[in-house]
């Protein structure tokens, strides 16, 4: 497959020449395992491992590729490769790391579009949607709102979903599908670009593996609920992360991106929530907490009705995570200095004793 198809742009070229990466073949890491990573080029699938330097330059795991990275790479023996360096990523897709909190665990990178999926029956959220939205922003990935399974509703009640999104969510696409008739699928693809890289965020169950039977014109993936596929007793057969969409675009699908929530979002929150910032610009007192103030430009709004009220808790709420993670993430800063501190303080110590 040509680079460009992978999604390969004249920025990555140039920074390629600049750096004197020229000699090494360039590819995108279509996988990663714990010491080695799949990388795809124009001509073959390497398995690759990274030079040494690389590894003990790292400062942080966030340093080394994830699925998405485009690397330089070098064959040295058939179908071995050996990664020298990480070429800039222009967008990165985080999530607090497991077990633990205030920490970001880079899930995938270089991702151009998101694809935020919610189905029209009990999935619906609204707020939800402004979750995911958040992380989009904050990550630097364009999203599009997808609503799917609309052949289990009417029409009129499809519309009544799309307006209340259109509310309170703008310049943002929104298309609404389903998988089973494909009604509106037409609709989508034309939002689908030839060398873009698209994710999939939802809750399980929404849809997202259909999707991508539709959007690649392929069986690709099996579907059907956790549960369901245990009673098969089968398994997605082939285990692929970099998929071929329509159009030449490409589709990042990695486990961590089906466990997608909301980290450090900071940034993200001023977009999805503009309309509040603005009017906080014109509460009375500057340190107003739009709560009970007299003159508060917010609580004026919702009592006017320009904006609802559900819109403004959901942006409170996001809020107080956002400090909560912050601070958590500047404690988890300062202990890791004040560990530093006594390491060398430790190590002073022993020195002058030896003196
Ligand atoms: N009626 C209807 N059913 C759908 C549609 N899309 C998906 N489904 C069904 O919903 C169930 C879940 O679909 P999946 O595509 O596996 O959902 P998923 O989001 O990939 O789920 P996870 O893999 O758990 O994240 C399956 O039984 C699908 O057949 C749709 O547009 N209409
Ligand atoms: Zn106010």
């Amino acid at each position: 497959m040509a680079l460009e198809d992978l999604g390969y742009s004249k920025t990555l070229e140039d920074y390629r020449q600049q750096h004197n990466l020229g000699a090494f073949e360039v590819g995108r890491v279509a996988q990663e395992h714990k010491d080695r990573y799949v990388v795809v080029t124009d001509a073959k699938t390497l398995d690759g491992e990274l030079i040494g330097n690389l590894r003990y330059t790292a400062t942080s795991r966030n340093d080394l590729p994830v699925v998405g990275d485009w690397v330089a790479i070098s064959e040295y023996d058939e179908g071995k490769g050996l990664i020298h360096a990480v070429l800039p990523r222009f967008s990165v897709l985080e999530r607090q790391a497991i077990g633990k909190y205030g920490e970001a665990q880079l899930i995938a990178s270089n991702v151009d579009y998101g694809l935020i999926i919610q189905s029209v029956n009990r999935d619906f959220n609204i707020n939800r949607l402004e979750r995911y939205l958040t992380l989009c922003y904050a990550s630097k990935i364009k999203p599009i709102i997808v609503v799917t399974k609309t052949d289990l509703t009417d029409v009129q009640k499809v519309n009544v979903l799309l307006d209340e999104i259109n509310n309170r969510i703008k310049n943002v696409s929104i298309v609404a599908v389903s998988n089973k008739t494909q009604m509106g699928m037409d609709d989508l693809k034309k939002l689908i670009y030839k060398g873009k890289t698209y994710c999939l965020l939802g809750s399980s169950g929404v849809g997202k593996s259909s999707l991508i039977n539709s959007l690649s014109g392929a069986y690709l993936m099996k579907t059907g609920s956790i549960s369901e596929r245990i009673d098969r007793g089968k398994h997605v057969t082939t285990h692929r992360e970099l998929i071929s969409l329509i159009n030449g675009a490409i589709l990042i699908d990695n486990p961590g991106m089906r466990e997608v929530g909301i980290t450090d979002a900071s940034g993200g929150l001023e977009s999805t929530f503009e309309k509040i910032y603005e009017l906080t610009q014109h509460c009375k007192f500057s340190d107003c907490t739009h709560t009970t103030e007299q003159g508060c430009a917010v609580i004026s709004a919702i009592e006017k009705g320009e904006i609802e009220e559900s819109f403004f808790e959901n942006y409170l709420k996001m809020e107080r995570e956002k400090e909560h993670f912050e601070s958590t993430v500047a404690e988890k800063r300062k202990k890791d200095k004040d560990f530093g501190k006594m390491i060398k303080q430790y190590k002073k110590s022993k020195n002058s004793n030896r003196n």
